[in-house]
């Protein structure tokens, strides 16, 4: 478990020499081509577009073994067991945490959940370096993130483009109104508010509210982290947000689609 404010510049530093290794074995132009023969994607957007629509609680249930904050959420992993359960129980979509560090992830469990999972999958990575896009879709993913904390604006710009031309999805993650007005212009027709603070880890739910005040209304937000309860569904859902990526409150139970059930209703 590791606490220091400044834990996200260590993931990146981190992350640099794992992208440098992975250059090694792997050149960029190979993992292109790779990337492009691999199978079609699933529409990431248009599945949680549809749940909103109809007003409808649109979930993206994650799988992560540990965070950098809370340390080992859960003992007894198996991703794809999880994601089969997720699936059963009514999410619209998953996202799996690959960070090995800082999350105790791995690049297989992307392939297993890909392999046995039919719904949209996000990537949950630190992305970067084009390079790992293109890994991305390599594994099977539908959807990237794409972390504003991280990235500078013409990354911003490229990276999403890149995402786009090989047929993936794109969520952008924002903190800030600094974040956002940095993502505001590239007319992203989704963006994810992060409630935690990446550098601090402070998690408040009002992070949504008051941002999405600023977040023209046809767009889909996601609110991100720190949803636990019914009643934090419920706050969402009063404030017309129906979309959700939730993690932890999932993996914590020894049946994690029962908790989403619990937590959302069924959903189906
Ligand atoms: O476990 P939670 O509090 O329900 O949060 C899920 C998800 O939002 C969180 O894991 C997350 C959001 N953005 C990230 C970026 C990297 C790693 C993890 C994340």
């Amino acid at each position: 478990m590791m606490n220091t404010p400044d834990i996200l510049k260590k993931i990146i530093a981190r992350k640099k020499v794992e992208i440098a290794e992975c250059k090694n074995n792997i050149p960029e132009n190979q993992m292109l081509d790779v990337a492009y023969k691999n199978h079609n994607t699933n529409n990431f957007y248009q599945a949680l577009k549809d749940k909103v629509d109809t007003k409808q609680n649109a979930i993206i249930a994650e799988i992560k073994k540990a965070s950098p904050s809370k340390g080992v959420l859960r003992e007894n992993f198996n991703p794809v067991e999880i994601a089969e359960s997720y699936e059963k129980s009514g999410a619209t979509c998953l996202s799996v945490v690959t960070n090995k560090d800082f999350f105790q992830g791995n690049n297989q469990h992307l392939i297993d959940v890909c392999e046995a999972i039919s719904i949209p999958i996000l990537h949950k990575e630190f992305i970067i370096d084009s390079y790992q896009i293109y890994e991305s879709r390599t594994l099977g993913a539908d959807c990237i993130l794409l972390i504003a904390a991280c990235l500078n604006d013409q990354q911003i710009e490229d990276f999403t483009m890149q995402a786009i031309n090989i047929n993936m999805d794109v969520l952008i993650e924002i903190h800030n109104i600094e974040e956002l007005e940095r993502t505001l212009q590239l007319r992203l027709p989704m963006i994810g508010v992060n409630n935690r603070n990446l550098h601090t880890f402070d998690v408040s739910l009002e992070t949504t509210i008051e941002l999405m005040k600023e977040i023209k209304e046809d767009t889909l937000i996601i609110t991100e982290s720190g949803i636990l309860t019914s009643n934090d569904v419920a706050f969402m859902n009063k404030h017309n947000i129906y979309s959700f990526l939730v993690g932890e409150a999932f993996m914590r139970q020894d049946n994690p689609g029962k908790a989403l059930q619990k937590i959302f209703g069924k959903n189906k």
